[in-house]
């Protein structure tokens, strides 16, 4: 049966990690990073580089009231029996639980992620090739550059003032692809603040520049 794709709110929520190799530490930084509060409960101590600041640290021996409160649980030990004891002891609090050494045995995965700003490109193998979901991530990441994120702050900026303009949805597509043959992303990528307002008012409409919009261009950039 297909994966369901959903992008989960973890902020200030509680998540356990069961497992502190490079496995369970790549889980612990991908919550901390969605502003999730985050027990990581392992064996042996962490390397020095794990760089897991404001996470809670357990460093012992696995039991099931670690996962007291939990909304996610993450069972990323290297031992299978453990792992699958984990698991249980989730489900039967009613967490979620992704299982590191076993797809099938997951009620979630994660995939690749590229982010661009609060744009998100997620890519999954059904479990099938994690590998091949990394190198299709990388493939995104050259495609998809930073000026994407700039892009996304004009579009949701656009949105926004059409929506209080309460004008038809489908603005919303036609002005980007209007924008996008306008060599928007380009320009962004250039830098050049003069050239955009034009194309923005242009297309858009007399004042509605990048000031007006509210977004500004990332520094490094012109
Ligand atoms: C099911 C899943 C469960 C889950 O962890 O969510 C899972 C399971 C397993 N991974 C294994 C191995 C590897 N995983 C990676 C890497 C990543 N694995 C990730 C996700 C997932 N891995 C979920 C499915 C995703 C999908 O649907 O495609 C990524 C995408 C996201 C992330 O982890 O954040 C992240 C890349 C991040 C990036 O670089 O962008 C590498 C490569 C590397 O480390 O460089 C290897 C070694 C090469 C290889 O084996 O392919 C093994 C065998 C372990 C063993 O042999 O013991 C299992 C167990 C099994 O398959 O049974
Ligand atoms: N899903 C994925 O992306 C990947 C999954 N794997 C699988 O995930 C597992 C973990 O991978 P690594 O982090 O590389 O392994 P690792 O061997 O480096 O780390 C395992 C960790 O689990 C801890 N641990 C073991 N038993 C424990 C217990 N009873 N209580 C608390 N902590 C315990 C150890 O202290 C250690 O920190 C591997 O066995 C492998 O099957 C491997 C590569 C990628």
């Amino acid at each position: 049966m297909a994966d369901y794709p959903v992008l989960l709110q973890v902020q200030n929520r509680l998540c356990v990690v069961v497992g502190g190799g490079p496995v369970g530490i790549r889980k612990a930084r991908g919550l901390l990073h969605c502003g999730a509060r985050v027990r990581l409960i392992s064996l042996r101590p962490l390397p020095d580089d794990a760089f897991l600041s404001g996470a809670e640290i357990v460093l012992r021996d696995y039991r099931p009231a670690d996962l007291e409160g939990a909304f996610l649980v993450f069972a990323a030990t290297d031992d299978p029996v453990v792992n699958a004891a984990i698991c249980t002891e989730a489900r039967s609090r009613g967490a979620l639980v992704n299982r590191a050494d076993a797809g099938e045995g997951s009620d979630f995965t994660l995939p690749a992620t590229v982010r661009r700003g609060d744009l998100t490109l997620a890519v999954s193998t059904a479990g099938r090739s994690p590998a091949l979901a990394a190198l299709a991530g990388e493939r995104l990441s050259e495609s998809f550059g930073p000026e994407w994120a700039t892009l996304l702050e004009v579009a949701a900026a656009l949105r926004q003032k059409r929506l209080t303009l309460q004008e038809k949805t489908e603005y919303n597509r036609d002005i980007l692809h209007r924008l996008l043959a306008g060599n928007l992303l380009a320009l962004i990528a250039e830098g050049d603040v003069a050239p955009i307002d034009c194309l923005l008012e242009s297309l858009c409409g007399e004042g509605l520049t990048l000031e007006h919009l509210g977004v500004r261009l990332p520094k490094g950039t012109k």
